[in-house]
């Protein structure tokens, strides 16, 4: 019935303050940022073309693009991945060549694979390219530059000549990214003034002469960095959006269970329902609290960048790619996991979940391959191992590397369940598992005579050292986050609930990791496991509580199922009468090809 809120019982049970809890979720950024974000990506995405000039645009230069761009006098794109290669950066093919008659660069696609290809906003909307392209000088290669390129006229929006774009069609299902234009873009020898090379990193003179940048070269790299960071925020609305769906209707679905006519049982008090929603509401809070310390180690970043102080920028690199890794396959395969939880109706778009999973999956792709990703962060982790012989003491998310020699010794004292509910026992646990993960590899990696031999052959259990490592951050940094003052009652038993169920859960699906290394016995991998079901019982009567926290409008979830009032089934129903379909009892074609087959007369006697 309308106005009834069919989750009131639901509500009633909560033993938090949920206030309180929505104002930790929003933390310092309002999850409507995203909101706004994602509508506009859906349009158009100035989520890195103004980032990117900002990064590698002089003073200048920036003062001429960015009121431009700022004010969508030019829509922009950021145009890095072409058709052959988007992972491999220095692979990129399309070149810049300086002209020094005409104090010009010469942009253009040497080959079919050097088309540029996937760059948001190209095909169809952005007047400007920021084009990555091979700065040439005298024939000498200088390598991925960045360049302003105008596409369109300003006047009738044509394509300029020697400009050929195209949209690349289609993507997966018939998700809103299909709404964004990726597009394909084509250089035949554009002219451009030699102001138009991106110089705050390094410069191009008017006699063609080659100025290297005097800071890290990586720094051109500085906004895959800073979206990388904002996608792990990104990850955590997008993974709560699906847990607040299927939380409630897993409160309204009631199925078995009736006995002398009582109320089937709701599907959220099976265990096993349980054991697949609960560790994903765990980690959307674990995700959220991660992407808040991440945002302030950029910050503090960008700050040391300012004094030209580099030493954070190694573990900058390694923590925004690998985290964004884990979290947006956590978010991916969670919101998967969320669609299945809801039965058939979660396969309905009025679910809101298929356009979310079908939106959301490509951020395991873009900004960074997720297993590329996971490379860059065992390169960084066996470089920290590598230096430990010279007495470099590690620091900040690796200092448990400095500790490695003791943590080969370490052994679980856990004797009862309880015991896995003590942050530090969990905290030794994941160090441990982590740094004897990596020592193996490094140790492996030894008997190379090439280590880059050795890195592509071991590239398997690198990937899984650093999954170990960024687990290990994003478990502490939920750990730290408690540690904060936190008002409001049983907020903090609750979040710390949370963290618990997030750390054992991952204990649990990685156990096979824990017992290969020797860092836990068997029957404490058990008593692990007895405890999360009993912290299953206890997230129970919170569970709606935790996540009406996220403070989601029905608006904003579009979703049937996820509505805040459970008012479900009349809802589905009305939602499906909205589908063109039902226009008319008779559906189109009917007539002309199913009614002359059944209208057939039989023969002898068979169909
Ligand atoms: C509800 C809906 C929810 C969400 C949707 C809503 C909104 C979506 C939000 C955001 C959407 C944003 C974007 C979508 C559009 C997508 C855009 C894109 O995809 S842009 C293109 C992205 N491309 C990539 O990420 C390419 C990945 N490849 C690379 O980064 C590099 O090629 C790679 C790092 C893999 C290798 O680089 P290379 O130069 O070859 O370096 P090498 O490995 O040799 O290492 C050398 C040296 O450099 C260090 N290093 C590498 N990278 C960095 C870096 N970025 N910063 C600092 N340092 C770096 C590396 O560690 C090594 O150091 P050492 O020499 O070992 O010390
Ligand atoms: C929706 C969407 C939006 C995008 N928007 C933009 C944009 O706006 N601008 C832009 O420039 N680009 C954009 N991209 C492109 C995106 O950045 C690239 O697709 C991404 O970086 C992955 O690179 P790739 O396609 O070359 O994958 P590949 O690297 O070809 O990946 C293919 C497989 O090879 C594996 N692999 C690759 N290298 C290695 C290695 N060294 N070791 C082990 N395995 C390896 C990968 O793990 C993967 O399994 C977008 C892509 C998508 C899907």
């Amino acid at each position: 019935m309308e106005g009834v809120d069919h989750l009131a019982h639901e509500r009633n049970k909560a033993q938090f303050d949920v206030a309180v809890m929505k104002a930790v979720w929003a933390g310092s950024r309002d999850a409507y940022e995203l909101f706004h974000r994602f509508s506009r990506l859906v349009a158009n995405d100035p989520e890195m073309f103004i980032p990117a000039i900002k990064a590698q645009a002089t003073e200048e230069q920036q003062k001429q693009w960015l009121p431009l761009a700022n004010k969508m006098k030019i829509i922009g794109s950021y145009t890095q991945t072409e058709l052959g290669h988007g992972s491999n950066v220095r692979g990129l093919e399309t070149t810049a060549t300086f002209d020094p008659k005409t104090d010009e660069f010469v942009l253009n696609s040497p080959t079919l694979t050097a088309t540029k290809w996937w760059p948001g906003g190209l095909g169809k909307i952005a007047t400007h390219a920021l084009a990555h392209a091979r700065l040439i000088i005298d024939d000498k290669d200088y390598g991925v530059h960045g360049f302003l390129v105008q596409l369109r006229s300003l006047d009738d929006h044509l394509t300029l000549p020697g400009i050929t774009i195209g949209d690349i069609g289609m993507k997966y299902g018939s998700g809103a990214y299909n709404t964004m234009d990726n597009g394909s873009l084509i250089f035949d020898h554009v002219r451009i003034p030699r102001n138009q090379m991106l110089m705050r990193l390094s410069q191009v003179t008017r006699e063609g002469k080659y100025v290297p940048s005097n800071v890290p070269r990586q720094l051109s790299y500085g906004t895959m960095v800073y979206v990388r960071q904002k996608i792990v925020f990104d990850a955590s609305i997008a993974l709560s959006r699906a847990v607040c769906i299927s939380t409630r209707y897993s409160a309204v679905r009631r199925q078995f269970g009736s006995h002398n006519g009582s109320p089937e049982t709701q599907v959220i008090d099976y265990k096993t329902q349980q054991a697949r929603l609960f560790p994903l509401l765990a980690s959307a809070y674990a995700i959220r609290f991660v992407s808040e310390w991440l945002n302030s180690f950029y910050k503090d970043l960008l700050q040391r960048l300012e004094a030209k102080d580099f030493s954070t920028l190694p573990e900058a690199h390694a923590c925004t790619a690998g985290l964004k890794s884990i979290t947006t396959s956590v978010a991916a395969d969670g919101i998967e996991e969320c669609r299945k939880l809801c039965g058939g109706h979660g396969y309905l778009t009025s679910s809101g979940l298929p356009e979310l999973s079908a939106v959301y999956i490509p951020a395991c792709t873009y900004e960074g391959d997720n297993v590329v990703m996971l490379l860059q962060v065992a390169r960084y982790l066996m470089k920290t191992i590598s230096q430990l012989k010279s007495g470099n003491k590690p620091v900040g998310t690796t200092a448990y590397l400095g500790r490695a020699e003791q943590l080969m010794q370490y052994h679980s004292d856990v004797l009862r369940a309880e015991d896995w509910l003590k942050p530090n026992v969990v905290v030794e646990a994941f160090e441990a598992r982590a740094a004897r993960m990596s020592m193996a590899c490094a140790q492996n990696l030894s008997k190379f005579n090439n280590p880059e031999d050795g890195f592509q052959e071991l590239s398997a259990d690198l990937v899984e050292a650093a999954t170990a490592h960024c687990q290990l951050i994003i478990v502490s940094k939920f750990i730290e986050k408690l540690q904060q003052d936190i008002p409001g009652k049983g907020v903090k038993e609750q979040l710390g609930v949370l963290r618990s169920i997030y750390a054992l859960f991952l204990l649990h699906k990685h156990i096979g990791d824990f017992l290969s290394t020797d860092c836990i016995t068997p029957k404490q991998g058990y008593l692990a496991n007895e405890q999360l079901r009993s912290l299953y019982s206890q997230v129970r009567p919170n569970a709606i509580a935790l996540v009406d926290a996220f403070n989601y409008t029905d608006h904003f979830l579009s979703s049937v199922l996820g509505r805040y009032d459970g008012n479900v089934y009349p809802k589905l129903y009305e939602e499906a009468w909205k589908d063109p379909l039902n226009d008319t009892s008779i559906p189109d074609g009917f007539h002309e090809y199913v009614q002359p087959m059944l209208k057939q007369p039989l023969h002898h006697g068979r169909l």
